[in-house]
């Protein structure tokens, strides 16, 4: 972004020089403001100024519940999608369900959206791919870019958005077609296979991705339905990776699924972050602290809290925050 707008709580900020000034000196800053807003209200114009060192809690301890902006960095370098003030409505603008969230997601990352059931975590996800439209009386306001271009302009075709920007679902949802067809059809119908040599390949690379190719390339003609639930989580991958996606939207894609094949998922959505951005809903904490390398807290709308994984479970910022890591709600 042009201008630094990732908001941060910034509580201490040390001169770095030892000038005798009267600004040299540990400076409260017990507001949340910007970087360079920042700068300029402690020491204006003063060219003395060579650190900001942000020490991110306030002496009080937590930033306070009623405090709603977001406090962490929302922004990465060269992000795969941004989104700039996403506010989303349902029923014809009665309902609030996003309230002005501002997050990046990074090429090659997972970022997992956790929360209270209720938050917005599937809302905020709908959105990335404009799956939201498909719900009556649902708006989304606000810009969501990828590789630099708006998905919401009314020029932009929903249906090769929604192969770049692919949706795992909760429930396993294989078409009531072969496990082959499940993978090709997709392909077809977006023109990127000319021939049948060209729809095999596809396949069978989309399924070892996903890896699920050693266990059903003797039997690909059988309906994708009678695999097991994590067999069919992965086909449903399979099927969004054969569309050849730079994002991969999760909506709690382990919920239906036992320990081991919950494992596998998690297992390939590592692997599957070395070629795409994934963005992961989970009501499991451990989840999200296994698979994911930033994680975004969400609450009754607002985007709480964002932040490299570690620290958001092991030294939140804000008191929301913690007290949902902490099972204190949620
Ligand atoms: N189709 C809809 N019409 C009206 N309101 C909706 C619709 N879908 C969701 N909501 C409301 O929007 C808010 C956010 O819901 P959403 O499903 O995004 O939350 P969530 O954090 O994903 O919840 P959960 O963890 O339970 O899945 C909730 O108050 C919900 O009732």
């Amino acid at each position: 972004m042009e201008t630094q707008i990732a908001q941060i709580e910034i509580e201490q900020i040390e001169i770095a020089q030892t000038e005798q000034t009267e600004q040299n000196k540990q400076i409260m800053v017990t507001q949340i403001i910007s970087d360079d807003e920042a700068m300029d209200k402690i020491m204006p114009g003063n060219p003395q100024v060579k650190k900001v060192e942000k020490v991110k809690k306030m002496k009080s301890g937590l930033v306070p519940k009623d405090d709603r902006r977001t406090v962490g960095e929302a922004t990465v370098e060269n992000p795969r999608m941004r989104c700039e003030n996403i506010d989303v409505y349902y029923n014809d603008g009665e309902k609030k369900a996003i309230n002005n969230i501002s997050l990046d997601i990074g090429c090659n990352e997972v970022i997992a959206m956790i929360g209270p059931s209720g938050c917005g975590k599937s809302t905020f996800l709908r959105s990335l791919n404009r799956m939201n439209d498909t719900i009556e009386g649902c708006r989304v306001d606000g810009k969501i870019l990828l590789d630099g271009k708006n998905i919401y302009d009314k020029q932009v075709d929903v249906v090769p958005l929604r192969a770049q920007v692919g949706m795992v679902f909760q429930k396993p949802n294989p078409f009531p077609k072969s496990i082959y067809d499940n993978v090709a059809y997709g392909p077809r119908i977006h023109g990127l296979v000319q021939n049948k040599a060209q729809s095999d390949e596809l396949v069978e690379t989309s399924l070892k991705r996903a890896g699920l190719w050693e266990e059903v390339k003797d039997r690909l003609d059988q309906p994708g339905t009678g695999l097991s639930g994590g067999q069919q989580q992965r086909l449903c991958i399979a099927r969004t990776i054969a569309v050849g996606p730079e994002v991969i939207l999760m909506d709690e894609p382990c919920s239906a699924l036992d320990p081991i094949a919950t494992a596998i998922i998690e297992d390939l959505i590592d692997e599957l972050r070395q070629e795409y951005s994934i963005a992961i809903v989970t009501h499991s904490m451990q989840q999200a602290s296994r698979v994911s390398q930033r994680t975004a807290y969400f609450h009754l709308g607002d985007l709480i809290e964002i932040g490299p994984t570690e620290q958001i479970f092991l030294n939140p910022l804000h008191q929301l925050t913690q007290d949902y890591i902490t099972g204190r709600f949620g």
